[in-house]
């Protein structure tokens, strides 16, 4: 009985602390709830408040990575335009802690002339850059910083500014454009029913790749011909470069290793590049024996960039190496290839939706030819023609100021205004786009605003109209582009109305070069009814 009873008080004891034991861990994980729901709060109401006063939500951890990350789903651009506007122009972007994406981004002009002009001695591309390109780039101009590349800009900038580059350029365009380019549109413009359609970004591509090849290396790789073939170099090309870029958003430590392994993208890279090198080196191979022979006879009838650094000395009385030669020609395909291609698809995407802009080309370009006996389907546009062309050079401003084929750049800073290795990326689109700098207007198409009241073109400070970059680094092909995209634009609007594809979509990828996404498909009608032919036929 005795035992009973006390069995009885211990299971009421039992039961009494097990009760207890819930009702304490209950309220242990209220209060644990609790916690962790104003902890929450708190996140959320800071993240809010940073994000007002930064322009993006800072997270813990993953800074403003999640902001980034739904603006790259829509469109990175006009979410960056954005968040500068509301920051007046500059904001600092707080990556997560474990990655090297903090950076600043600025739009503002005065920085702009700061870091491409007044300091441009503390900007330099620097190491990091260099050591992330020169597998394909090795020292050529776009990633050489002080003598190496002072050097190469005096060569090539005297070179770009010669009669017989001029000469060549001009050549090359008639022969690209009447030949080859001009050809290709009519076999699309007389395709029947929906065959008819044309990615006119893709054939531009490969129109200025050719183009940029003979400037280069004096050769035409021809990649813009009937049934618009795959060229193993122009292939090489396109995959080192993307492989490259791809360096950039990697942690360095990664990329490295898989080079070293030999794996995945790294892989492809090196192949790439081997590829690039024995197109590179035949060439110039080939150039040093055909520049050999004709010292014995006249001197060299070409005026490419290889034939030129070819022919010289360096500061110690030796000809430059096949290695340098090379890195000269594959930076400057790198620089020109796809730039005025790409800014000459959206100028036609433009134009689709501005008629009257059209029309003014025409009459411009109609206007020019007056006194000339002409046919339009002959017409190949002579060079002080195409000079004379300021309501086209307008447009094509215009289209760059909106889309600029390069949409950002960066710099890395060496001097101590900003923290030693902080990346400053400049938004170019955005600049393009700030009311600050344009107006009211600013997202408007309107090539009037480049015009002066005599109807003369008048061109923007670089640091406002940054399409080209600015300072001692300022695009060495910007007339020579003009030019070219005049040249096009107009033997092609001359002949063609060019009409976008009914529900074609157009959008910009996120890449260094700002190229339409899904290119651009568009269908050709013929003016007058004109057939093909070519003047110097
Ligand atoms: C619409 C056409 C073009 C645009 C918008 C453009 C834009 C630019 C930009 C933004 C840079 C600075 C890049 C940097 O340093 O990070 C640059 C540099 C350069 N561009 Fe262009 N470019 C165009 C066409 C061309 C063409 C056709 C060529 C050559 C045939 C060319 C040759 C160069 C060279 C050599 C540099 C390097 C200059 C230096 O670092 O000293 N560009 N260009």
């Amino acid at each position: 009985m005795a035992s009973s009873k006390y069995t009885a008080v211990a299971h009421a004891a039992a039961e009494d602390a097990s009760g207890g034991g819930l009702f304490s861990l209950l309220m242990s994980e209220v209060r644990l709830v609790e916690l962790l729901v104003a902890a929450g709060v708190f996140v959320v109401l800071h993240a809010l408040w940073q994000g007002k006063r930064q322009g993006v939500a800072v997270w813990p951890v993953v800074g403003m990575l999640p902001s980034l990350l739904l603006g790259i789903r829509q469109n990175i651009y006009e979410w960056l335009t954005c968040v500068l506007r509301r920051q007046g122009g500059t904001f600092t972007f707080r990556g997560p802690w474990f990655s090297n994406l903090h950076c600043v981004f600025t739009a503002d002009p005065r920085n702009l002339e700061h870091l491409l002009k007044t300091k441009f001695a503390s900007f330099p591309k620097g190491e990091y850059f260099r050591a992330t390109v020169r597998d394909l780039l090795g020292d050529g101009i776009f990633s050489a910083d002080d003598e190496t590349w002072r050097q190469q800009r005096k060569t090539a900038s005297l070179e770009f500014h010669s009669a017989g580059f001029r000469a060549m350029t001009a050549s090359s365009l008639v022969e690209l454009v009447h030949r080859r380019l001009l050809p290709v549109l009519a076999a699309a413009a007389d395709a029947k029913g929906g065959d008819g359609e044309i990615d006119l970004q893709d054939v531009l591509l490969r129109l200025t790749f050719d183009n940029v090849c003979m400037i280069a290396f004096g050769i035409d790789p021809g990649c813009l011909r009937p049934g618009l073939p795959e060229i193993p170099f122009a292939k090489a090309f396109e995959d080192a470069t993307e492989a490259t870029i791809l360096r950039f958003i990697m942690p360095t430590a990664i990329w490295r290793a898989l080079r070293r392994l030999n794996l995945g993208r790294e892989r492809s890279l090196r192949c790439s590049i081997r590829r690039i090198d024995q197109f590179a080196y035949d060439v110039v191979a080939a150039r040093r024996k055909e520049l050999e022979s004709s010292t014995c006879n006249a001197g060299p009838a070409r005026s490419d960039l290889l034939t030129v650094f070819a022919g010289m000395k360096d500061d110690n009385g030796n000809a430059f190496s096949d290695k340098f030669l090379r890195d000269v020609c594959v930076n400057l395909i790198l620089a020109g290839r796809d730039t005025s291609s790409v800014a000459l698809a959206w100028f036609f995407w433009l134009l689709n939706q501005h008629p009257t802009v059209e029309q003014r080309i025409l009459d411009e370009a109609k206007d020019i030819l007056k006194g000339r006996e002409f046919h339009e389907d002959k017409v190949v546009f002579r060079p002080e023609e195409v000079k004379r062309m300021e309501y086209l050079q307008a447009a094509l401003s215009e289209a760059l100021r909106l889309y600029p084929s390069v949409a950002e750049d960066e710099v890395f800073p060496d001097g101590t205004v900003l923290k030693k290795g902080t990346k400053v990326v400049y938004a170019i689109f955005s600049m393009g786009r700030m009311e600050s700098i344009w107006g009211e207007d600013c997202l408007e198409f309107k090539p009037e605003r480049w015009l002066r009241a005599d109807g003369r073109f008048t061109s923007e400070s670089a640091y406002k109209f940054t399409a080209f970059n600015g300072g001692p680094r300022l695009c060495l092909g910007k007339d020579f582009a003009y030019y070219q995209m005049k040249f096009v634009a107009a033997a092609v609007l001359l002949r063609y109305h060019v009409t976008v594809a009914e529900g074609h979509p157009v959008v910009p990828k996120l890449a260094l070069t700002m190229y339409m996404k899904h290119g651009l498909k568009v269908t050709l009608r013929r003016r007058d009814g004109a057939g093909l032919l070519t003047e110097n036929a």
